[in-house]
């Protein structure tokens, strides 16, 4: 039997008000980069919050590993992982106590063995320093680590690129074309370097 596609989009709606940000939204992957990309205000992170199971459409359906986000919440948002934007961190806590909190809600022990996340996007100095204290690159690099330790099926970026240095994107980048073999990666950005970089398929809106 073939494998379920680790994300199927099903005649997809949403809207704000009158004007629809898109309608009847077919999409589907296997693993793979895939880059999400259109103007500013065409739906790119919405999308990503309906993905990640965290808004509701007004219509379709939206399947991760075969398991629809609508009927079966549990299987599904236990194989993905959602990687916001802006940090969504504590103020209060350090570093390592995020990434243990993360660990801690997906019920895995994934964060012992982040050493390598935490090296290639240059993190290691930053562990024991509270959010509060921290750059916004520095907390942007901590969301990713959180999303890209353990193994969900299917990773949702929103604008992995956005703030990080030279040297954190080109690993990020480096670190995308590896694991597309194996799970799918789909990530919005506006930024044409790691869409080259990544050799992402593209879901374009607007
Ligand atoms: N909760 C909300 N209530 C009302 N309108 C919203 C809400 N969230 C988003 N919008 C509107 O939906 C549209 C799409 O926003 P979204 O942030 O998804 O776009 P985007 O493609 O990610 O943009 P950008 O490239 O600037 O990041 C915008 O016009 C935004 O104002």
């Amino acid at each position: 039997m073939t494998p379920a596609p680790l994300l199927a989009i099903d005649g997809l709606s949403m809207r704000f008000g009158a004007q629809p940000l898109f309608d009847g939204l077919d999409f589907s992957s296997g693993p793979g980069a895939v880059a999400l990309v259109g103007p500013n205000g065409t739906g790119k992170s919405t999308l990503l919050t309906l993905l990640a199971g965290i808004a509701t459409p007004q219509a379709g359906s939206i399947r991760i590993a075969g398991h629809a986000l609508a009927g079966a919440q549990h299987q599904a948002k236990a194989r993905l992982a959602y990687v916001p934007d802006e940090s969504v961190a504590y103020e209060f806590m350090t570093g390592a106590e995020f990434l243990g909190m993360v660990d801690a809600l997906r019920g895995t022990r994934d964060a012992p063995r982040a050493a390598p996340l935490l090296a290639g996007l240059g993190l290691a100095a930053h562990v024991d320093k509270r959010f509060g204290a921290m750059s916004l690159g520095t907390r942007k690099k901590f969301m990713l680590a959180a999303g890209l330790m353990g193994d969900a099926a299917v990773v949702l970026m929103d604008e992995p690129t956005n703030g990080i240095d030279a040297a954190a994107k080109a690993w990020l980048a480096d670190l995308i074309r590896q694991q597309a073999a194996s799970r799918l990666l789909l990530f919005s950005t506006h930024d044409q370097g790691l869409i080259d970089a990544t050799d992402a398929r593209l879901l374009r809106l607007g």
